[in-house]
């Protein structure tokens, strides 16, 4: 069983438009006219048991609004969707039995009360036993070294304190899936470190599934191989993070070092016909930008050292962050 099969799920949302001045709003009483945003568009999607999932998009792509259909939080415009096996929405009280949710912005910890008290009140929502709890929880509390603030009212703890209470809370009933909306935002990195190692052990240990919105790539790199990108409501890839920068990583910077200052112009000038783009750092290093298809390194070189005296060369890699940012510049792509 698949712990989310969605096919053509999509979500609009209606928001009236008020005509100018009184007369547009004595018209607007009477016949008011809305307009259509579609925030999730025909996505499909399947996630299987243990799977670790980055889903990604720029601001307004509709991550939120898919995480909040997938938790029952939202129902769905059309589409079929199942997560654990069940309609999110209609059999609500089951399904979020099964599920945990951590949103980074928001608590599901009660602000005034001691974090213990808030881990009692949700075990008994789930109705766990005193064994079962103790047997999970203690390995939880453990890792995530919170131990010393269970006794502290959740408003005197600091986000780093407060995120990792948040996480232990969405575990107390161990469900089989997880979803995670931004968990790491405006933590330190330490923590974000302490998090991650976390979220790898429980993966490994309960084979729990991930699904993870992050801003912060290094948070997918780490923890997962697959990775869903969203665009305008729609699923521009879907696949592994490791394909994704073999086809698109494929420009290569090559940062040289001269003994001596050297000239842009006459570098350009050095270069021919070779498609290479040149970035001036100070007056002895420069980095030469080029695609891989495109040029070897070799020929680059052959052609700097005719002229010139080098010190130094890297070649730097590039990084899943301006892969991104490529891809969503220039526009779809398919896995
Ligand atoms: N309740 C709502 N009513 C009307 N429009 C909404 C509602 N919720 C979201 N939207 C719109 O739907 C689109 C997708 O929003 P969503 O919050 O899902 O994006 P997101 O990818 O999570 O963005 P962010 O990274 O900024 O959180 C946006 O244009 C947003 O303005």
């Amino acid at each position: 069983m698949l712990r989310i099969e969605a096919k053509g799920l999509t979500k609009e949302f209606k928001s009236y438009i008020s005509r100018p001045g009184l007369a547009g709003a004595f018209r607007d009483l009477f016949n008011r006219q809305y307009k259509t945003l579609r925030a999730v568009d025909h996505i499909d999607l399947e996630i299987a048991p243990g799977e670790i999932v980055g889903y990604i998009g720029e601001n307004g792509a509709g991550k939120s609004t898919t995480i909040k259909m997938l938790t029952g939080i939202l129902m769905p415009t059309s589409g079929y969707l199942r997560v654990n096996g069940m309609d999110p929405h209609r059999d609500r009280e089951k399904f979020v039995r099964t599920i945990g949710v951590v949103f980074g912005q928001r608590s599901q910890l009660w602000w005034d009360i001691a974090v213990q008290e808030s881990f009692t009140l949700l075990k008994k929502v789930y109705r766990l036993s005193d064994e079962e709890y103790k047997r999970h929880m203690g390995h939880v509390i453990e890792v995530l070294e919170i131990e010393e603030l269970l006794t502290k009212p959740v408003r005197k703890l600091s986000l780093g304190q407060r995120m990792r209470c948040e996480l232990a809370a969405a575990l107390i009933h161990n469900p089989p899936l997880l979803f995670l909306d931004e968990p790491t935002i405006g933590l330190d990195v330490l923590v974000k470190l302490k998090i991650r190692e976390f979220l790898k052990e429980i993966n490994q240990k309960y084979g729990t599934t991930i699904l993870l919105t992050t801003h912060d790539l290094s948070d997918i790199e780490a923890l997962s191989s697959r990775v869903i990108m969203l665009d305008n409501g729609k699923i521009i890839y879907d696949g592994g993070l490791n394909e994704l920068r073999t086809t698109w990583g494929n420009e290569k910077k090559v940062m040289i070092e001269f003994t001596k200052p050297a000239d842009l112009n006459e570098l350009k000038r050095l270069m021919g016909s070779l498609p290479v783009t040149w970035q001036k750092e100070n007056d002895l290093r420069f980095r030469a930008v080029f695609e891989e298809e495109d040029l070897a390194v070799s020929d680059l070189l052959a052609r700097i050292i005719s002229r010139y005296e080098v010190k130094d060369i890297s070649v730097e890699a590039v990084s899943t962050e301006e892969i991104v940012r490529k891809i969503y510049q220039e526009g779809i792509i398919h896995a």
